[in-house]
């Protein structure tokens, strides 16, 4: 037996004339094709994976991964100017921005092993570096090879979309692709676009020295609920981040000093040395020979049945070239799916009525179901339950009050939804995604026992509001005082 092959039972992709065979071709080696292609290996399934660019894709190289790291620095940073408040003063902080850079680009490469090349071969897979392409409903093409499978999952992801702002194109401007490249800080960022992206780069750069604007057409995460957003928002304020919402750019010009953005409500134009274009995405799909597989696909991306099955039965599609939540998590979550369907055939569908997401600002804003509005949009009769963190014994000692547990409950006590701003509220949100996920009531979360002092004492502390009035109420009292009496 060869001991340097880990999983000796594997199928492998065959030679069949001039055609490769396998049971499933993935075309995309970012975080929704690697989670399809190593389970399905793992699982015993033959698997070619096809990648044209970075093994990793957009999470590893230019997205979650890098965005992270250089929020970490800008922690960092500000841990400075948040401390004289504790009794401890740091000289201001000397940031040097190409450190900056290699300790981002340090991060990458220590992730990188986990989705290279060489694991994946040592897992069984065909890696082929190339782009791929239909040539009939069970053909793809890439780097010249033919490859039929039993099974396709188009997995090639999104970049960023640039709106057609006059100007814009020509502006030389930044995007998720080249802003972690940057190995001098910019003088003056200019954001377009106030989502996720945008307003975690923000916060970022402006803690790391630089003038940051941002403009938001509508407002800045607009997704989310106000509320939350409002705390946000007052962080971002007090950090000097500049704020433009409701403002749409008429026109981008480049000029000796960087880029001048005209404003269309005719406003004072604005210019700084780099502008970010963060307008949100547009999904992979061009070269892709989707007429000729007969893959139905729209501006958004490639249409989805709830099996994540395109209208070709043969081709799955999955990640962010479909539009639907764009986060690593949603393309993990549906990799399992499309596994289900493909290797066992069974019938398995998405819920999202349970996925987290996460903003990483600072503080964090974490949401997962239902926000208030949502649910009575829904129809819900609704009930909200609130603790602010300026009731957290943990939040006082740290300092950090701003910001709140908030839990939309329907009838009989069922959980919709949470909304949680506080400093790593992306760690807090997991109680309540399994609470959701696994169709706990609230009373639940209200008995459970936590470790004090906590944040996470917010969320029990909300729950708990639900029996307040039940517990505190004329009725207990009544009961209680009846019983005392038979107390010797
Ligand atoms: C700045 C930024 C920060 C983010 N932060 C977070 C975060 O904190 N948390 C989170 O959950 N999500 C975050 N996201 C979103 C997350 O990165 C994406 O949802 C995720 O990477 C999508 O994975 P994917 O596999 O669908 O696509 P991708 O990662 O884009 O991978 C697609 C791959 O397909 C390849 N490809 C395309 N066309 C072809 C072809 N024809 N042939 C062969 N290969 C092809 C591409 O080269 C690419 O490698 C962030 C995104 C950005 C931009
Ligand atoms: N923490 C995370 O999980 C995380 C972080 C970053 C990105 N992401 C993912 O990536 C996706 C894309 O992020 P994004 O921030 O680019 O997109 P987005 O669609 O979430 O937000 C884009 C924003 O740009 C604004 N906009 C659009 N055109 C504009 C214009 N011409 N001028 C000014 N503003 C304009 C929109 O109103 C919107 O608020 C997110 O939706 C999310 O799924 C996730």
């Amino acid at each position: 037996m060869d001991t340097t092959d880990p999983h000796p039972a594997a199928r492998r992709p065959s030679h069949d004339g001039d055609a490769i065979r396998c049971d499933i071709c993935v075309i995309g080696a970012g975080s929704a094709g690697l989670s399809v292609a190593a389970g399905a290996v793992q699982m015993g399934a033959s698997v070619v994976l096809v990648e044209k660019g970075e093994m990793g894709g957009d999470c590893l190289n230019t997205g979650c991964v890098p965005s992270k790291a250089l929020i970490a620095a800008a922690h960092m940073a500000h841990a400075a100017t948040a401390s004289p408040a504790f009794g401890v003063r740091y000289p201001a902080p000397d940031i040097r921005f190409d450190a900056v850079h290699d300790h981002v680009h340090g991060v990458i490469a220590a992730i990188a092993p986990h989705d290279s090349v060489e694991r994946f071969e040592g897992l069984g897979v065909m890696v082929i570096r190339a782009a791929a392409r239909f040539l009939d409903p069970r053909t793809v093409e890439a780097g010249g090879a033919r490859i039929q499978a039993r099974r396709f999952v188009v997995a090639t992801g999104s970049r960023a979309a640039v709106p057609p702002v006059p100007g814009l194109a020509e502006s030389g401007h930044l995007t998720n692709e080249t802003i972690f490249g940057l190995r001098a800080r910019p003088e003056h960022l200019v954001v377009m676009g106030g989502g996720p992206i945008g307003v975690e780069m923000a916060q970022a750069f402006r803690r790391l020295g630089s003038q940051v604007t941002v403009i938001e057409q509508q407002s800045i995460l607009g997704r989310d609920a106000p509320e939350a957003v409002a705390v946000v928002r007052a962080a971002l304020l007090a950090d000097g981040v500049a704020l433009m919402e409701g403002r749409k750019v008429a026109s981008v010009r480049r000029t000796a000093d960087g880029v001048t953005l005209e404003l269309a409500d005719g406003g004072p134009a604005i210019t700084g040395s780099h502008l970010l274009v963060a307008t949100g995405r547009r999904p992979n799909v061009e070269g892709l020979g989707l007429d000729a597989a007969g893959i139905a696909a729209s501006d958004k991306g490639i249409t989805v049945d709830a099996r994540l099955r395109t209208s070709n039965r043969s081709v799955f599609a999955i990640g962010d070239v479909c539009g639907g939540p764009q986060f690593t998590h949603a393309a993990g979550y549906q990799a399992g799916i499309v596994i289900r369907n493909a290797l066992f055939l069974l019938p398995a569908k998405v819920n999202y009525a349970a996925l987290p997401r996460v903003t990483y600002t600072d503080p964090e804003l974490a949401q997962v179901g239902l926000t208030e509005a949502e649910a009575r949009k829904a129809g819900h009769h609704v009930e909200v339950l609130s603790s602010p963190l300026a009731m957290n014994d943990r939040a006082q000692a740290e300092r950090r009050t701003e910001g709140f547990v908030r839990v939309v409950l329907g009838s009989r006590g069922r959980i919709l939804g949470a909304t949680i701003v506080a400093p790593r509220a992306g760690e807090m949100i997991g109680l309540w995604a399994l609470a959701i996920a696994s169709g706990l009531k609230i009373g639940a979360v209200a008995g459970l026992v936590l470790p004090y002092p906590t944040l996470s004492e917010a969320s029990k502390r909300a729950a708990g509001s639900h029996f307040t009035e039940k517990l505190f109420g004329p009725t207990t009292r009544a009961v209680v005082g009846f019983l005392q009496r038979f107390i010797p």
